[in-house]
């Protein structure tokens, strides 16, 4: 994520990844206030053998579009709430990648970061059995969480 503020969205992810059983690191990386370290942390990110990176920032969101444009693993980016913009802007910079240099785009804020986390457990349940098996019950578990009725009925 690009800052630190960035976090209250971002746990969101990070929870969802815990959940669901899936190793996780979450950085704090910013293509604005900390090129470099974004600059290697993309670099090393395809040795490292990290499997997708979820990227996460606010207003002028130019941090999934660098790192997707360093390094050939899959960027999901998260546009975080802004203050001004309501994260109207997040989304737009986030969304509006040149033909070229994709980035999975979703959600402004939390809901994005559970669905990026989501997606990203999708694409290695392709591969993986196991992960394949907790996410299918964790969709069973959310299903049967959703009552029927819009509130319960009054008890006589
Ligand atoms: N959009 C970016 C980038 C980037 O794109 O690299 N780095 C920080 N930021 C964003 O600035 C907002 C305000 O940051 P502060 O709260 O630290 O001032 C955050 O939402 C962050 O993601």
């Amino acid at each position: 994520m690009g800052s630190r503020s960035d976090w209250p969205t971002m746990r969101h992810a990070a929870n969802t990844l815990e959940a669901l059983g899936i190793p996780f690191e979450a950085r704090v990386v910013s293509a604005h206030r900390t090129p470099l370290r974004m600059v290697e942390y993309a670099h090393a990110a395809r040795g490292r053998g990290l499997a997708a990176i979820i990227a996460g920032a606010g207003g002028a969101a130019h941090l999934p579009g660098m790192v997707a444009a360093l390094t050939p693993v899959p960027v999901l980016g998260v546009p975080v709430e802004s203050a001004a913009l309501k994260g109207v802007d997040s989304l737009h910079s986030i969304v509006q990648m040149p033909g070229g240099v994709p980035v999975a785009t979703f959600a402004i804020g939390k809901a994005g970061a559970i669905n990026a986390a989501l997606f990203a457990a999708a694409m290695l349940a392709v591969t993986d059995k196991a992960i394949e098996a907790r996410l299918d019950a964790w969709r069973r578990a959310q299903t049967d969480n959703v009552p029927d009725l819009p509130e319960d009925l009054p008890t006589e």
